[in-house]
């Protein structure tokens, strides 16, 4: 019997589910159980261009409509979605592995907050006046053109409309290639945008590798490139985005701080640490795995995240009781093993988890490695997976530098009851979304995302629409032109 995650086909082109099966297979593995419950076919270079001449077929129309207009469709996107939430939750947790508990309130409905705010801000995209004396200066904000959204796995559907609203809003159209590993939220974007009124060729959702993902890069139609992948990854597709003048996104990884002073509300610290670590089982880019605490509280600290710790209640994704799911991929759950044995090989003390969960999927504990100093492997390189690394420090000045001292920089948090010190710690953070007294906030109305090697640009609030569109000034003169002959 087919499985219900099985897509109607495996590509989602001009209005319509398409298929062609001589594509690569790709399975899609349930993460809980190790069983293939979906198959779909990587895109072939006739499904490539289907998609691409669709998008680019459709986009004129579709920026000569009036951002009301355009927006209207967007919110009714999100209704949609709101209205269908534990289904998408629910396909969401059998793309992913995570746990019904999170996917029930931060995917679908993160989608369609994006979806909702963007399709608010679409009628108010505007230009400006600029007086010269007698002449002035007009500017236009318009559209990019078209745009190839390429996901990563941890947030299909998320990723699939965080990088569509802002994109349709301002009267592009896009190609989205999710990630192979989890192919099948996106295709229901495409379906509801479409259902809610979006014409045909807007919003295309074709599947793939890598390989795709460079098709759709180097194509000299495209005007834009929003990837959320990995350092690697971003540094290949710029440098090819670049070599095209392409305007691009780059949300990419980390290895953010998480700053405990020992003034801090030690429940709230715990809170926070554990948030930015275990949420997803670890598999969320912004995370503050490099914990330093105060070692003045730092016993205190791990005791009571021990305790915690301990709690998680892992198990049957689809039981809404689980709060901890598994890795999203064998090959995931063994790359965070390999992490955790170096821990244990550089002399890190194991305060808790360690190892691989006794039951059938990828499961791993959730492992808290305590003394871990800054040369440490596990202190240097991105894990994504629960595991959290608890430094020591001393000195606000010491713990600013250490904190720093990375190629990455996309979040950094800060847990103390002094305000002043806060603002200050926060303040010379390189770093690009930063909490004070929490950890892992990422409402639509914020903008999202890093500095340094963790990326370029911004997704969501105001500041995606000024990655998703470009401004044309227009001088006016009212009087004689003046000539040198
Ligand atoms: N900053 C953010 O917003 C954010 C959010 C989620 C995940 N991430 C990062 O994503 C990584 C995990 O996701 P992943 O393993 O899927 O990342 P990845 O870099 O392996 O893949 C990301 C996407 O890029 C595609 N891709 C790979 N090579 C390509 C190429 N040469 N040209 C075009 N596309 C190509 C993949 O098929 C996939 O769709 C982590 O590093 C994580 O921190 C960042
Ligand atoms: O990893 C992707 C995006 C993201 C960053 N921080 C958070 C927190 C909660 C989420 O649901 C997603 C994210």
């Amino acid at each position: 019997m087919t499985h219900p995650a099985q897509p109607t086909a495996s590509h989602f082109i001009n209005g319509a589910y398409v298929e062609d099966t001589s594509g690569t297979e790709i399975p899609v593995i349930y993460a809980a159980t190790g069983e293939r419950i979906a198959t779909v076919h990587a895109a072939t270079p006739d499904i490539v261009e289907q998609a691409l001449s669709s998008a680019k077929a459709a986009q004129k129309e579709w920026a000569k409509m009036t951002g009301t207009e355009r927006g209207r469709i967007l919110r009714r996107a999100a209704d949609i979605i709101r209205d269908r939430n534990h289904e998408l939750s629910v396909l969401e947790t059998y793309d992913t592995g995570k746990p019904l508990q999170e996917t029930l309130v931060a995917d679908a409905t993160s989608g369609a907050d994006a979806l909702e705010y963007f399709g608010g801000l679409a009628g108010s995209l505007t230009g400006e006046h600029i007086p010269m004396g007698e002449d002035w200066v007009y500017t236009v904000r318009e559209p990019l053109g078209l745009c190839v959204g390429i996901g990563a796995w941890n947030y299909p559907t998320q990723i699939a409309c965080w990088k569509g609203a802002p994109a349709l809003a301002c009267g592009n159209a896009m190609v989205f290639k999710p990630s192979e590993t989890t192919p099948l939220c996106a295709l229901k974007v495409a379906e509801i945008l479409h259902e809610a009124g979006l014409p045909a060729g807007l919003y295309n959702v074709i599947q793939g590798m890598g390989e795709v993902g460079g098709a759709l890069v180097t194509d000299p139609r495209v005007d834009k490139v929003s990837l959320t992948g990995s350092v690697p990854t971003g540094k290949k597709v710029y440098a090819a985005a670049a070599s095209g003048m392409k305007h691009v996104t780059m949300e990419l990884g980390g290895k953010s701080p998480l700053i405990i002073f020992d003034d801090a509300d030690i429940d709230n610290a715990v809170g926070g640490a554990i948030n930015g670590n275990f949420y997803s089982s670890g598999q969320v880019c912004s995370n503050g795995t490099r914990v330093f605490v105060h070692k003045n509280i730092k016993e205190e600290f791990l005791k009571s995240l021990a305790e915690r710790t301990n709690n998680a209640i892992l198990g049957n994704p689809l039981d809404e009781e689980t709060n901890f799911g598994p890795m999203v991929t064998e090959n995931q759950m063994n790359i965070v093993l390999g992490y955790i044995e170096k821990g244990k090989a550089e002399g890190a003390r194991l305060i808790c988890g360690g190892e691989r969960a006794d039951m059938d999927g990828y499961y791993i504990k959730p492992t808290v490695f305590a003394d871990v100093t800054d040369d440490m492997v596990i202190a240097q390189e991105e894990i994504f997976g629960p595991v959290m690394a608890v430094l020591d420090f001393e000195t606000e000045e010491e713990v600013i530098a250490r904190a720093n001292a990375t190629e990455f920089g996309l979040s950094a948090g800060v847990f103390t009851n002094d305000l002043s010190r806060a603002h200050r710690v926060i303040g010379q953070m390189e770093a690009g979304s930063c909490f004070i007294n929490s950890y892992n906030d990422a409402p639509v109305e914020a903008p999202f995302g890093g500095v340094k090697a963790s990326g370029v640009g911004r997704e969501n609030s105001k500041e995606a629409i000024n990655h998703f569109s470009q401004v044309k000034s227009v001088y006016v003169r009212m009087g004689d032109v003046e000539a040198a002959f």
